[in-house]
């Protein structure tokens, strides 16, 4: 159905603003202010905010979430170069950082009048002109958890700061097209008053513009999504559910499936020609997957535990038979911090010893599903080598040689080879080389 034939129920449907530019600063300010205090997510205080400012319509409530995700983005260059750590110094800094607005502009935003932040004092004001990241250390510059730059270092080499840069900026918005439904160019031209093209990479993928502050259309109210035309999808998870190799005829088992963006693309890319299984550890994760499917027309087996324990009786009919599993890991993220800043400040060196012992877990459950000369394929969304190759080499390992790493089949994906980076087990893409997320994938195949 073309889409001037039918009801529209999208675009840019956000309701008229209420609040002045000035206004939604001091309420960005307000909410940064409570994330430090409180060490809370930001999704929790922007929804407490929310709440307490019911008048606010909700295209102030993006407006703000905009601002408090930029000043996360980059919360530790632009504490340095205003000299405080507080929310106003961070939306100040990140104003000028991050939106490249100039004093005077900020100055004009900072009036002091109703509702607006009280105005620059002489010392922001010189800040804002003479302020610079020359001697910041890189984890400043970079906007990165002090505790993870030798891992970051050790990703990304002489390249570091260009990656860390890349993650601090604003990630695409990024569909990819149901094969099962309609082409990427019946899409396209489905959607073409939104403006989306293809994407660099993925032939499955089309970027969706977004305004200036990183705002996008609502498409998960868009006619041709609710008629499962469509997910929102990064390229990079796109990329990565190609490199998985699924084949028609092939028995697959998503271990760690979630709410089912990789199952749902591996249903697509194989047109339903795979017996695919989808199983998570978490019965309250994998649930969003039964109306995605229903909606997309994807043929995929759900497998649901009753607990996080009862997981491995879900698939023991399975054990020595599967031809591919997928392990899509549990992992940091920190290859997604473009469109998540908010996770690499609450990143501890706890909860990354807690995603590596999950991560030997579930490759170690796949070792056992997977069928002599099968192919277990391990993806995170991290850059964390300890989460990436140390982690398939654990399961090397352990498997006493019966499991060994194979190349990783990237022609599916034409152009990949050139811009990805390659590691000593898999490849790894990046905001900076692949303009993607940080995905990694790696493929394994059991011998005996
Ligand atoms: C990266 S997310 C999966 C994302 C999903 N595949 C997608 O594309 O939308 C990782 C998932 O692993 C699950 N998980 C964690 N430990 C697990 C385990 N031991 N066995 C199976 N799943 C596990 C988590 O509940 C989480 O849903």
């Amino acid at each position: 159905m073309r889409r001037n034939d039918r009801p529209q129920t999208r675009s840019h449907n956000l309701t008229e603003p209420i609040l002045t530019p000035s206004a939604r600063l001091s309420a960005a300010i307000e909410i940064l202010d409570d994330i430090g205090a409180r060490r809370r997510p930001a999704a929790d205080a922007l929804k407490d905010w929310g709440l307490a400012h019911r008048f606010a319509g909700s295209g102030d409530r993006a407006a703000i979430a905009s601002l408090v995700y930029d000043g996360l983005r980059r919360r530790a260059s632009a504490a340095f170069v205003m000299g405080a750590e507080t929310g106003r110094a961070v939306t100040i800094g990140m104003l000028r950082l991050q939106r490249g607005l100039a004093e005077p502009t900020i100055s004009g935003l900072f009036d002091g009048g109703r509702f607006a932040p009280e105005p620059l004092t002489e010392d922001e004001r010189t800040r804002l002109k003479e302020g610079s990241l020359a001697d910041a250390p890189p984890e400043v510059a970079g906007d990165a958890p002090a505790f993870v730059l030798p891992s970051l270092e050790a990703a990304f080499g002489d390249d570091l700061m260009e990656e860390l840069r890349a993650l601090g900026r604003r990630a695409p918005l990024d569909i990819r097209v149901n094969a099962l439904k309609q082409t990427r160019e019946q899409a396209a031209e489905a959607l073409a008053d939104l403006g989306a093209s293809p994407t660099p990479l993925s032939p499955l993928g089309l970027r969706v513009p977004t305004g200036e502050d990183g705002r996008g259309p609502a498409l998960h109210v868009d006619p041709l999504f609710l008629e499962g035309g469509f997910e929102i999808q990064d390229e990079g998870s796109q990329l990565a559910s190609l490199l998985a190799g699924v084949k028609p005829g092939e028995t697959v088992v998503d271990l760690c499936a979630g709410g089912g963006g990789k199952a749902l693309a591996l249903a697509s890319l194989t047109g339903n020609g795979a017996r695919l299984i989808a199983t998570d550890a978490d019965p309250r994760r994998l649930a969003p997957i039964h109306e995605r499917l229903r909606r997309s027309g994807a043929e995929v087996e759900v497998r649901t535990p009753r607990t996080g324990k009862a997981r491995a009786d879900v698939l023991a009919d399975l054990d020595g038979t599967v031809d591919r599993v997928l392990v899509d890991a549990p992992c940091t993220g920190t290859g997604t911090w473009r469109r998540n800043p908010d996770a690499k400040w609450r990143l501890r060196p706890g909860s990354l010893a807690n995603r590596i012992a999950e991560q030997a877990e579930v490759l170690d459950r796949a070792a056992k599903l997977v069928r002599p000369g099968g192919k277990i394929v391990y993806v995170t969304c991290s850059v964390l080598p300890e989460e990436n190759d140390a982690a398939v080499d654990g399961l090397l390992t352990r498997s006493g040689g019966t499991i060994v790493a194979v190349a990783t089949d990237l022609s599916a994906v034409p152009g990949l080879s050139e811009k990805v980076r390659r590691t000593a087990r898999g490849v790894q893409m990046s905001a900076g080389l692949t303009g993607t997320d940080g995905f990694y994938v790696a493929t394994m195949t059991r011998e005996s």
